[in-house]
């Protein structure tokens, strides 16, 4: 049987005595009163000790008492003058005895027998009796009473009880009545038994520190164990936001996959790298402001170098040296240079291709991205995009399609992936991705190609790069458990404190 060090040293505390009081274990154990308790409680769970509550009523002496006991009950010093002097007045005894006392002393003396009272000259007078005489020298139950409040300040009222009424104590202001519980231990036949065996008791430590380990010290000691399932009260540390910690994780699965995080300097882009660079077509509707945002202020940003513009505006006019004869019309740089919240994290594929990449190379961008629609439980205007491209001498569309499905198990969890041909301007072939994921069903993931040459090569590259882009907010509301997509940015502290991450 695994018993703690206190519980040890609790039992075997217990052993010496066979049953006492729970304060008197604390005294010899040495622990506190919280270790002592505990540890009873837990010798009584594994059947070794037996802990019986008693209930029972004390009386508490007043501050009367204590004046009582030093100068005398009433009677008594009304006594102490008759005895003296044989025959008084009530006036006589005005200076021993207040105002309050004074009142029933006619009785209290008669009905102790200790002095008659007769009228003299329309006067109380009190003489002393027989056993008036006797009296100074004995003890009523009531002094003894008196005596017990005095010494102890508190008794059991039972012991007093064998003297005199409580309603009696009370009645004389000497003594309040309270409830008290006491708890006492009894070991049992079991806990006994194991004390006799003998118990070895090893130092129990908590905390492994340094000097432990250096000292060899840990070798005699015993380490606490922990009851990780005792119920804690809930405490909420500071963490991340959850979306925030679930967009965190994503980075860092593509990281450990090999994957080079691209750089975002804002979240505004010109239209070139939104579309021109990704060889669509400036008529193309999805430039339109149906689709998209545009700035009004600043209207227009900078174009890169004008080499690559050339080359750029050369694919869109007549498919410059790829052999395509390009979108075949006029080309104008003015709406190139126009401002907008990016649309899609493939603009930085685009950045990233021009500014040069190892290749072989892998790389990926966890994007904010603004689309206009109506917010709904289901749409935001901005939300974000994985997106990322692995470019290669000898890929194929294969590859591709490997790619995607080790992200759709890595990222989303999914034991299913589905392909479906797609269309986007810049890739060809181009694929449309779903995952299964159990809960959801099927779940349109993303989109995905390979790059079109009149794209890759004006921005300089001249192998293969397939590419793709994965809306993750989708993902996010059910791993976050959360069925409005506006909770991503909530403010709900409730939801914020309580919301779990489970990848
Ligand atoms: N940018 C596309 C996704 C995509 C990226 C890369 C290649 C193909 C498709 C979107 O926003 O839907």
């Amino acid at each position: 049987m695994e018993l703690s060090y206190h519980e040890k040293l609790t039992l075997i505390k217990l052993g010496e005595i066979g049953s006492c009081k729970v304060e008197e274990l604390v005294e010899r154990t040495k622990l506190d009163q919280v270790a002592v308790m505990r540890a009873i409680l837990g010798l009584q769970s594994k059947g070794l000790a037996k802990l019986h509550e008693k209930h029972f009523k004390v009386v508490k002496s007043t501050e009367l008492a204590k004046k009582y006991a030093q100068i005398g009950l009433p009677e008594r010093r009304a006594l102490k003058i008759l005895v003296e002097r044989g025959k008084i007045s009530l006036d006589d005894l005005k200076d021993v005895l207040s105002e309050d006392e004074l009142k029933p002393i006619v009785g209290l003396l008669r009905k102790e027998g200790w002095a008659s009272v007769r009228k003299e000259e329309g006067k109380l007078v009190l003489e002393i009796t027989e056993k008036g005489k006797q009296a100074l020298s004995q003890k009523r139950p009531i002094d003894k009473a008196l005596e017990l409040l005095a010494e102890r300040s508190e008794v059991e009222a039972s012991e007093i009880e064998k003297l005199v009424s409580l309603k009696e104590i009370k009645r004389r202001k000497i003594g309040d009545e309270e409830s008290k519980s006491e708890r006492e231990v009894e070991i049992t036949e079991k806990g006994l038994e194991l004390v006799k065996t003998g118990l070895e008791l090893k130092e129990e430590v908590s905390y492994l520190t340094p000097e432990l380990i250096t000292s060899g010290k840990w070798r005699n000691v015993e380490f606490k164990r922990f009851n990780i399932k005792a119920p804690v009260k809930v405490t909420y540390p500071g963490k991340k936001q959850p979306y925030r910690a679930f967009l965190d994780k994503i980075r860092r699965k593509l990281i450990e996959m090999g994957f080079i995080e691209m750089e975002a300097e804002s979240l505004i882009e010109t239209q070139f790298w939104n579309f021109d660079a990704l060889f669509q077509p400036q008529n193309h509707p999805a430039r339109d402001w149906t689709d998209t945002y545009q700035l009004k202020h600043p209207k227009m940003g900078y174009l890169p170098k004008e080499e690559l513009v050339e080359r750029v505006k050369a694919s869109h006019e007549h498919g410059w040296e790829t052999g395509s004869r390009g979108w075949g019309y006029k080309w104008d740089p003015r709406k190139a240079m126009l401002l907008m919240p990016r649309a899609h994290a493939t603009a930085l594929s685009a950045r990233q291709l021009a500014k040069g990449v190892q290749i072989p190379g892998k790389y990926f961008a966890i994007q904010r991205v603004f689309r206009p629609d109506v917010l709904d439980r289901t749409h935001l205007i901005e939300f974000n995009q994985v997106d990322g491209f692995v470019v290669g001498e000898d890929l194929t569309f294969k590859n591709l399609l490997g790619i995607l499905k080790r992200f759709a198990v890595e990222i989303a969890g999914a034991k299913k992936v589905k392909f479906l041909p797609d269309y986007y301007p810049f890739t060809e072939p181009s694929v449309q991705m779903s995952a299964y994921h159990e809960e959801l069903g099927w779940v349109e993931f993303g989109g995905a190609g390979i790059f079109r040459e009149e794209m890759t090569k004006a921005l300089g590259i001249d192998v293969p790069v397939i590419a793709w882009g994965i809306g993750i907010d989708r993902l996010a509301m059910f791993k976050l458990g959360i069925d409005d997509i506006r909770y991503l940015f909530s403010y709900d502290l409730r939801w914020l404190r309580e919301a779990k991450l489970v990848w």
